[in-house]
């Protein structure tokens, strides 16, 4: 694969505020990449910097490998798609999407098998004579991308497009708006706050926090072995837990938790000195629970149980007094009560163990 859109030390500044201070990025040719974080994290800031409707304050932004900085956006082979559809109230579906090509002086002839092919594309081909107004948002969206394809484009920005669209039809619209860009293969970078729609699109996610990369990969990736807590705590649910790890005279590692649980940890052999203990944190995911049948575990008691038919989430007060939540696939007899007291089980394999700071995970590097 070779790299379309590469941020080398990338800068932003609003007067004298900087937004993004030295962001380094690759982007993958064909990738579908997208930027995750809180509002105000800077992703429109970085995609519209991508567009070229953002100065840049320092670095430099290429799109295969040709250095981009001050070229006008009209000239970066650039299409858009944003949350407000923009598309022309007073063109039928065809016009719309033909517009752009009109400005690429394409033949008439061109013109009209290109629409066809992709109003085919995006599956609106049946609505091509129809105005904006008798067409559904998520039919408005699919025309807006149509356009945004159509011109053959480079990379294709998109900034929460589904922002827009109710529940029910994100999800659909989503499904589609990846099996239209695998069908296409185009670059695409994606911005959402929505961790569950970052995973369903994405080949690769770059999580953000205050202008700044905290972990970049895939999904999996991100979702199981998350670089720091506060990825951890942004992409799913998680259940932040103080610890010890502590290291045996022979330099065997465990997480000793609560009062008495230990958790031999191989994966953080060689992280502290022989004899030594020290203060950690763990992420526990609601799954990476078991209720224990050994009476091993951490004690606790039943406070919260709401059945969801397949799973049945569980809060369950510890003898610290800390909430964990748990999900456990519901059993066909045992009904869990509330005030029962229990034991849980964490599955050591797949826990992160983070320093007491929480910026670094011990478990990352290690082989795992
Ligand atoms: N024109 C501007 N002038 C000054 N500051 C700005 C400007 N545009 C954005 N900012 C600031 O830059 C930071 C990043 O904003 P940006 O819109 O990129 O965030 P975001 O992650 O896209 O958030 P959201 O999800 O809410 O759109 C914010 O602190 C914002 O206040």
């Amino acid at each position: 694969m070779s790299v379309a859109i590469s941020f080398q030390e990338i800068v932003k500044k609003y007067g004298d505020t900087t937004v993004i201070p030295e962001l380094s990025l690759d982007i993958q040719k064909g990738e579908f990449f997208t930027l995750l974080g809180p509002s105000g994290c800077g992703k429109t800031t970085l995609l519209r910097m991508v567009a070229g409707f953002n100065s840049i304050e320092g670095g430099a932004l290429a799109f295969n490998e040709k250095v981009m900085n001050d070229v006008p956006p009209g000239k970066r082979n650039i299409g858009m798609v944003f949350q407000n559809y923009a598309i022309f109230p007073h063109l039928n579906v065809s016009e719309n999407v033909a517009f752009g090509l009109q400005n690429r002086k394409v033949s008439k002839l061109d013109q009209q098998r290109r629409v066809s092919d992709i109003l085919n594309t995006v599956k609106i081909d049946i609505y091509k004579d129809r105005m904006p107004k008798n067409l559904s948002g998520g039919q408005q969206q699919r025309v807006a991308l149509a356009r945004a394809i159509v011109i053959n484009p480079d990379v294709l920005l998109m900034d929460e497009p589904l922002s827009n669209l109710d529940a029910q039809l994100r999800v659909d619209m989503r499904n589609a708006i990846k099996s239209i860009q695998r069908e296409v293969g185009i670059t695409t970078v994606y911005v959402t706050h929505d961790q569950e729609e970052a995973m369903a699109v994405s080949d690769r996610i770059a999580v953000m926090k205050l202008g700044v990369i905290q972990q970049v990969g895939t999904p999996r990736d991100i979702y199981q072995r998350p670089a720091n807590l506060f990825v951890a705590t942004f992409i799913g649910r998680t259940n932040v837990i103080d610890a010890k790890l502590e290291i045996g005279a022979e330099g065997a590692a465990s997480v000793v938790v609560g009062r008495d649980y230990s958790l031999p940890m191989q994966a953080l052999q060689g992280q502290a000195k022989p004899g030594e203990s020290v203060a950690v944190r763990i992420s526990v995911r609601p799954e990476e629970f078991v209720l224990s049948e050994d009476g091993k575990g951490l004690a606790g008691k039943v406070v919260n149980n709401v059945f969801l038919g397949l799973n049945t989430h569980l809060v369950v007060q510890l003898d610290n007094g800390q909430e964990v939540e748990i999900i456990q696939q519901s059993a066909a007899n045992d009904v869990i009560n509330i005030g029962q007291t229990v034991r849980l089980a964490i599955l050591s394999e797949t826990i992160n163990v983070y320093d007491e700071s929480g910026e670094r995970n011990l478990n990352r590097g290690t082989g795992l």
